[in-house]
C-alpha cells in the first residue's frame, strides 16, 4: 500500500505557524494536484510529506507505517522528491546526475550492474536528454535542468513521488510532456503528488486537488469538485472564471 497520509501536521518556522493541523491522504493511482497562493505552506508540506522536515506536531505515514519506521535507504527507494529549485553545485554529467536517481538501489560496494544502464537510457529517453547527455549539468538552461532533474527523481521507479513545482521554466511542449509523464505514473499506479501554480495544466492531469490556504487545508477532493470558481475565487482572492470548451476547460483570472 503506498498511500501517503499526513496525520495532524503542525509546522513551525521562525516562530509562525507555517501548516496547520494538515490532515491529507495521497491515494496510489492517483495524481493529487496542490494549489494555494504564494507563501500557503505547500513547499513546506511536499517537504515533511517527503520526510525531509519534520513537523512540530502530527504524522507522516506509508500505507499506515511512520516514515520513521522506514530507513533512509528504504525510504529513498520508495519516494522521490524534486525541490522547487534544484540546484546542481559541480560540473557533473546529465548522464550521471540521471544515474543518482538510481543511488539507493545500487549495491554500496563492489561493480555496479551493467542492467541499470537501460534504465537510464530509458528516462534519458523520456526527458528528451540524449543530446545532452555528456554536457556538465551545471551549463543547462533552466528548463533542461528541470527536465534533468525529472529523469533523476523517476529513473529509479519509485512508488512515490514528490514534485514542487516540476514544469516551471519547461516551454510548453515540455511542460506538457511532464505532466503527461507525471500522469502516465499515475494510471500505472503510483502515488503523484504534484505542487503547480499552472492551473491550466493542473486541469489536464489531476485526479485529485488539496488547496492550501494561509497553512490550512481550505478544501480537498476530486479535480471536478475542486476547480470551481467558486473555491479558486475564494484561495486566490481574484474573480476566477472556469472557461469549457471541446479542447478542454482553462481558467481564467480577471
Ligand atoms: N526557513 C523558514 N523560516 C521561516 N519562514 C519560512 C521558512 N521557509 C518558509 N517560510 C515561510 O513559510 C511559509 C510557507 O512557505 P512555502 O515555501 O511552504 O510556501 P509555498 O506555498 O510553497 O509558496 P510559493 O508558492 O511561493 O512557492 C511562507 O510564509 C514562508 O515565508
Amino acid at each position: 500500500m503506498n498511500a501517503l497520509s499526513l496525520i495532524d501536521v503542525t509546522v513551525g518556522l521562525s516562530g509562525r505557524t507555517v501548516l496547520d493541523s494538515v490532515d491529507v491522504t495521497f491515494a496510489p493511482g492517483r495524481l493529487t494536484v496542490v494549489i494555494g497562493p504564494n507563501g500557503a505552506g505547500k513547499s513546506t508540506l511536499l517537504q515533511v510529506a517527503a520526510g525531509l522536515r519534520r513537523p512540530n506536531a502530527g504524522r507522516v505515514t506509508i500505507g499506515g507505517v511512520p516514515l520513521a519506521d522506514f530507513s533512509r535507504r528504504h525510504l529513498a527507494k520508495r519516494r522521490a522528491y524534486l525541490p522547487q529549485s534544484p540546484q546542481i553545485d559541480w560540473a557533473i554529467s546529465v548522464e550521471r546526475v540521471v544515474a543518482l536517481g538510481l543511488t539507493a538501489h545500487l549495491p554500496a560496494f563492489g561493480a555496479l550492474l551493467s542492467s541499470w544502464q537501460s534504465e537510464i537510457e530509458i528516462a534519458l529517453a523520456r526527458y528528451d536528454l540524449i543530446a545532452l547527455r555528456d554536457r556538465p549539468a551545471t551549463r543547462l538552461s533552466g528548463g533542461e535542468l528541470a527536465r534533468v532533474m525529472l529523469a533523476r527523481a523517476t529513473v529509479g521507479s519509485p512508488d512515490i513521488l514528490i514534485a514542487d513545482e516540476p514544469t516551471t521554466g519547461l516551454d510548453p511542449r515540455h511542460a506538457l510532456d511532464a505532466a503527461r509523464r507525471l500522469r502516465q505514473l499515475a494510471d500505472e499506479g503510483k502515488t503523484i503528488v504534484v505542487a503547480l501554480h499552472d492551473l491550466d495544466l493542473a486541469l489536464g492531469i489531476a485526479d485529485d486537488v488539496v488547496a492550501l490556504k494561509d497553512g490550512r487545508v481550505m478544501g480537498a477532493g476530486p479535480a471536478g469538485e475542486m476547480f470551481t470558481e467558486t473555491t479558486l475565487s475564494a484561495l486566490y482572492d481574484v474573480d476566477t472564471r472556469v472557461v469549457r470548451s471541446d479542447d478542454g476547460d482553462t481558467i481564467r483570472f480577471l
